[in-house]
């Protein structure tokens, strides 16, 4: 029997990579002995949770994102807790969760991978009880989501250019943490949560991560000067941000974070708000994931 797909496709992701037509190549490369797929476009901002959410109700086997890491997100959190296992087609810029699990980039290749992919469980996590299944944060990287938000230009040379010209405004604030049973209060330039070891683009924030560990990894700088930034810049590319002496890092099952001032905070880099106190936490092999057949997980 042929196995159920619903593939979710958000079409307005990955605009500055030009048109990829995916139902096209899904006709030509996906695999229709195994799978029997079903196509659906989201309407809004929010849809493909609901889809996804009926899909795991009507106990689709497999379900598709067909985006980049805000599709990802939409897709999983209708999925968590579910026998309905998350697909990935990266389309995006950034795809953390994709690399993570070595989905490839190209969607051809990733089709390919798809039709021998296996499911595989994997923790998920949440910040103030919203659903992240990559990374999380307070700080400088949560300020950059939500001026990435407000603006209208995309891609990579944008992207750097604004963290460029937003870190030397940016002021780090005092926060209280506590996690393993200590407390720490401390001035944090950013406190990031990883569940996968990167933000995307293969910037590894917590490159020790693993997926399926049922611990948070925590990445904590407390100050950052050009010459510092540079060294963690380096430290993010070459996985080396945790021996860093710039930066301090810890696996814990729970983080609480306390404030007087607002920290902005994002939720696989997308903008979530502000508040004051944020709860971390993880729930293990809540989140069944397609692979690839003997994948590398990194
Ligand atoms: N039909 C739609 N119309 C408008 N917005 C949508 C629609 N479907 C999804 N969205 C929203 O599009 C946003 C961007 O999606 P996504 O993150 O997948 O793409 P991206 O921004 O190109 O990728 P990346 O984050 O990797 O750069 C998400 O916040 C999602 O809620």
């Amino acid at each position: 029997m042929r196995t159920q797909i619903k593939f979710i496709i958000n079409p307005v992701s990955g605009r500055t990579k030009g048109g990829v037509d995916v139902p096209g190549l899904l006709n030509q490369l996906l695999d229709k002995e195994r799978f029997e797929p079903e196509i659906v476009f989201t309407q809004y901002a929010g849809h493909a949770t609901e889809i996804a959410r009926e899909a795991a109700a009507e106990k689709i086997p497999i379900v598709c994102a067909v985006g980049g890491d805000g599709t990802v997100n939409e897709v999983a959190r209708g999925l968590m807790g579910t026998q309905t296992a998350l697909a990935i087609l990266p389309k995006g810029s950034g795809n953390g969760l994709a690399r993570h699990l070595g989905i490839p980039m190209n969607v051809s290749h990733a089709i390919n991978i798809l039709n021998q992919g296996q499911p595989s469980a994997i923790d998920t996590c949440t910040i103030n009880n919203h659903p992240f299944f990559c990374t999380a944060g307070i700080g400088f990287d949560a300020h950059v989501s939500s001026v990435f938000a407000a603006s209208t230009r995309r891609g990579l040379q944008t992207y750097v250019q604004m963290v460029l010209r937003e870190f030397f405004n940016f002021k780090p604030q005092v926060a209280e943490l506590a996690l393993n049973g200590q407390k720490l209060k401390t001035s944090c330039f950013v406190v990031a949560f990883a569940n996968a070891s990167q933000y995307g683009n293969n910037a590894y924030i917590a490159p020790m991560a693993d997926i399926r560990d049922g611990l948070v990894d925590v990445c904590l700088i407390r100050h950052l000067n050009l010459a510092k930034a540079i060294g963690i810049s380096y430290g993010l590319i070459t996985k080396q941000i945790a021996t860093s002496p710039d930066a301090e890092y810890f696996k814990t099952q729970e983080i609480l974070v306390k404030s007087e001032h607002a920290f902005k905070f994002h939720a696989d880099g997308e903008y979530m708000g502000e508040a004051t106190s944020f709860k971390v936490q993880i729930m293990p092999l809540t989140l069944h994931v397609i692979v690839p057949r003997e994948e590398g997980l990194n």
